[in-house]
């Protein structure tokens, strides 16, 4: 069996970010605006800390105006609603990102449900969730989640056409596990959705032309569990004790059953952020033409 395709995230998230500031240019020179993203960081969890400093570096690259509203820990409800008020009201703002996980004493439901859904880069407002989930709007005019967005575009750079395909995603979050498996439906895959309760999972995950694996545990998946040829995509991000990035795939076993197979880093996380700079610029356009 032949080594899997690789699938290059960083190189097709830096054509997708090369796409945005050429459009962004345009709607400059024509009109003098650009697009406005905000990111809203409660406390100083390090991680949050270094993908909030690269949203703000890769948005002023593509010719956003990118603001950081970087808020104490001990934040109350009300301090944070107020502030996501005040974003909701300006329309200099097109995107409003609260980063997760917030501190314990946040509401988080309650914050999401307070984002102008119109402004939800994230994806993450019922509203948006919801017509994801009614399936009858288009994606390119839809806010959807950044991560399962990417995680489609990396799958479609290895397969033409999903339709019929059998996909399996493992995690079933409102961030990722769902509305990956909604984008798959959608796409005409034949869906399943597993979680920790599902009994048998390689036997699962065996059946699968696609393979989507959001578990948020080192070398979850094993090689053996991949049907030959298969598309596998590793959205996991895991810090190991030596400080390197792990994904939930064992990768080196993956790579020898696998038809093509996204590493980590460098696979589905610069996507994520590619596909922020992209809703940005949908919810531009939406609330202000171009
Ligand atoms: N690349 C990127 O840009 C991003 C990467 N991530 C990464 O993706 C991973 C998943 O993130 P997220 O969805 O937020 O994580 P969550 O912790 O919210 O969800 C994890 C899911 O995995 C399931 N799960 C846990 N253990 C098992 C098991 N033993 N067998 C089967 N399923 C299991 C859980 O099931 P149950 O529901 O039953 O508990 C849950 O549905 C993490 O590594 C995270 O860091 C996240 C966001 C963006
Ligand atoms: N409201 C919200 N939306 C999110 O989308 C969100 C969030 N909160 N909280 C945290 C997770 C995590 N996340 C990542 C984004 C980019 C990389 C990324 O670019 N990773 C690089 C490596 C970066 C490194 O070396 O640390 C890569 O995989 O190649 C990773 C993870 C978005 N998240």
């Amino acid at each position: 069996m032949p080594q899997a395709t690789l699938i290059d995230g960083k190189a097709i998230a830096a054509a997708l970010r090369a796409q945005i500031a050429t459009e962004i240019a345009g709607i400059k020179a024509v009109s003098g605006l650009v697009p406005g993203l905000h990111v809203v960081l409660v406390g100083d969890d390090p991680a949050s800390r270094v993908y909030v400093a690269s949203k703000e570096k890769l948005a002023v690259e593509v010719g956003m105006n990118s603001v950081a509203h970087r808020l104490p820990a001990d934040t109350s409800q009300e301090t944070l609603l107020a502030t996501l008020a005040g974003l909701n009201a300006d329309d200099a703002v097109d995107g409003i990102l609260v980063q997760l996980p917030l501190p314990r004493h946040l509401d988080t439901a309650a914050v999401i449900d307070a984002i102008d859904p119109a402004k939800d880069v994230d994806g993450l407002h019922p509203l948006n969730a919801g017509r994801l989930a009614g399936g009858k709007v288009d994606p390119e005019h839809l806010l959807v989640p950044c991560t399962p967005l990417g995680s489609m575009l990396l799958l479609r750079s290895v397969l033409p056409s999903l339709s019929g395909l059998e996909a399996v995603v493992i995690g079933r979050s409102e961030l990722v596990g769902r509305p990956v498996a909604q984008l798959l439906l959608q796409a005409d895959c034949t869906v399943t959705i597993a979680h920790s309760r599902t009994k048998d999972l390689p036997d699962v995950v065996r059946r699968a032309d696609i393979v989507v694996a959001a578990v948020g545990r080192p070398h979850f998946v094993k090689g053996d569990w991949i049907k030959p040829g298969a598309t596998v995509i590793d959205v996991g991000i895991n810090r190991m004790p030596d400080g390197k990035l792990a994904g939930d795939v064992d990768f080196a076993e993956a790579v020898e059953a696998a038809g093509a197979i996204t590493p980590v880093p460098g696979g589905v996380g610069p996507m994520t952020i590619a596909c922020l700079l992209r809703n940005t610029l949908t919810a531009f356009k939406a609330r202000r033409g171009g």
